[in-house]
């Protein structure tokens, strides 16, 4: 016997990944890219220069302080913030085309710019808070990815406690020792919110369709 699973519309969602520096929100974002082809990244602006290895268009737009000032003037963003001293922000666009055709979307952001993505697009928005298992962990990882001075590493980790302190305003919390646990843990969110009732539009017309074929 072959069973077809039945596509039911639904509504997109918004997956925001906040962390303090560090603690493994893009390890986490590009094992689930790698492996779920329904989600996409979006891909952020910021003035901040590009690390080693990093792509323009792919890790973010790097951008210089004119170029973001004007977008912000023609209210492209869907939310920005100033972030360690650098300018990040989300294009709106290509959120809303996701968006107006059921897509999933996946960001990599501050709790700034979650807050004002809870103030616009609260239906869509899942939030997932990423704790280190430690502060000693943390700065381990700072210091091991090697890709900031001393100074950034330094400023990241002041800024830490802060980042932290909005951990309750989010729907999900996960402490990132494991890699493969938590990598494990965020499927199993985005799983099940994937199966929310009020997301999946097409449910009613589908329930609709089976108890016409049942009576
Ligand atoms: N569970 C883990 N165990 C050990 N090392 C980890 C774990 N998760 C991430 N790392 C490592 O820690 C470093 C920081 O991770 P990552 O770049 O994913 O953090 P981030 O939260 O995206 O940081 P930022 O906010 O600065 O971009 C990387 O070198 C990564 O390989
Ligand atoms: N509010 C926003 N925050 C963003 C955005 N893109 C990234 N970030 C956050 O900035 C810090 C630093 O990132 P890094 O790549 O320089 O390490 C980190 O917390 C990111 O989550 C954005 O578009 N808006």
């Amino acid at each position: 016997m072959t069973s077809e699973q039945p596509r039911i519309e639904r509504r997109g969602l918004l997956l925001v990944l906040s962390s303090p520096s560090g603690a493994g929100k893009t390890s986490l974002a590009r094992a689930l890219l790698d492996t779920d082809p329904d989600i996409r990244l979006s891909v952020s602006a910021t003035t901040r220069k590009p690390r080693p290895g990093e792509v323009d268009g792919e890790d973010y737009w790097f951008v210089d302080e004119a170029k973001f000032k004007a977008m912000i003037e023609a209210d492209e963003f869907l939310e920005w913030a100033t972030v360690f001293g650098n300018y990040y922000g989300t294009p709106r666009a290509p959120i809303e085309a996701a968006v107006s055709k059921g897509r999933d979307v996946l960001f990599d952001i501050d709790w700034q710019g979650t807050q004002q993505l809870a103030e616009r697009m609260a239906g869509e928005l899942v939030r997932v808070f990423v704790l280190p298992p430690s502060g000693e962990a943390l700065e381990a990882r700072l210091k091991r990815r090697a890709q900031d001075p001393d100074h950034v590493v330094a400023k990241r980790m002041a800024g830490a406690a802060a980042e932290i302190s909005h951990w309750a305003e989010y729907d999900y919390v996960i402490v990132n020792g494991d890699l493969g646990e938590s990598i494990a843990g965020l499927k199993a969110i985005l799983a099940a919110e994937r199966h929310k009732r009020e997301r999946m539009t097409g449910l009613t017309a589908f329930v609709r369709d089976l108890q016409a074929a049942l009576t």
